[in-house]
């Protein structure tokens, strides 16, 4: 069932399986002069758990960051169920940024219940069952945390609210690689009920390749594919080797 609260996701899951979560037409940004994404259009279709995947500056995280709405493009629409992406839309959609920092002076188990008072969708059973998940010392204090605690804090964080759409930018950085692999398929896979939509720029994919149904190849700005995942196989090709084509 879709979220009440959220009306749109409600009308997007009523309206099938095929409904965008997340749409992008022709989205162009231009930084300093430079042509960061040209002309990127592609469709997530709501329940999807899709991989945005590419190189180093590639452009994945400024695409990530014009659909939580901090800045929009210089031409082109981003859209969340059928509406545009902006500030105002931070509630259907929960980001993880790639280069967040917690406050270095709370202890862990603070700034959680600091989060829960901030987000209106907090679940404080989500949150419970993932501080146990993601071995989060809720004691510790995050300035004292290495790169790989920080980064399990922030997914925490992220995955306790209850938004329709979760955006994932590098969640796994710093996290070791044994790690990486359960956490994908305890945590991420698990929350992926063909409800929520996740989108998640990685560079992990073999960690993440059975978890996608979808992915977005994206290089030099450019959109270079957009798969169904069960398709790539039933031709005989995985994710890996989709990208190794694409990119190597
Ligand atoms: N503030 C900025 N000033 C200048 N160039 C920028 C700025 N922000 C991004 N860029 C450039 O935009 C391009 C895309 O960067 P972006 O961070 O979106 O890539 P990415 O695919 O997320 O890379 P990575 O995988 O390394 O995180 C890069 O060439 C980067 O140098």
């Amino acid at each position: 069932m879709a979220d009440s609260r959220y009306p749109e996701a409600k009308f997007s899951a009523a309206a099938g399986a095929k409904a965008p979560a997340i749409r992008c037409v022709d989205v162009t940004l231009r930084v300093k002069k430079k042509t960061v994404l040209d002309g990127v259009s592609f469709e997530i279709p709501a329940g999807s758990l899709a991989g945005l995947l590419g190189p180093n500056g590639a452009g994945k995280s400024s695409l990530m960051r014009i659909l939580t709405g901090m800045f929009p493009p210089d031409s082109g629409r981003a859209e969340l169920f059928c509406a545009p992406a902006g500030p105002e839309r931070l509630g259907v959609l929960s980001f993880l940024p790639d280069r967040g920092q917690l406050p270095p002076y709370l202890g862990a188990g603070e700034w959680l219940r600091l989060a829960a008072g901030l987000y209106p969708d907090w679940s404080e059973a989500r949150m419970e069952e993932l501080v146990v998940k993601l071995d989060v010392d809720p004691a510790q204090r995050i300035g004292s945390m290495s790169r790989g605690q920080e980064a399990r804090l922030q997914l925490l964080t992220c995955l306790s609210r209850q938004a329709p759409i979760i955006v994932l930018d590098e969640p796994f950085a710093g996290v070791d690689m044994v790690s990486r692999e359960s956490i994908a398929q305890a945590v991420v896979g698990e929350l992926a009920d063909g409800e929520r939509t996740f989108l998640i720029a990685t560079h992990d994919i073999r960690e993440m390749e059975n978890l996608f149904d979808r992915i977005v190849l994206i290089g030099e700005g450019r959109m270079l594919g957009c798969h169904d995942v069960d398709q790539l196989r039933a031709s005989g090709r995985s994710v890996e080797s989709c990208y190794r084509d694409v990119f190597a």
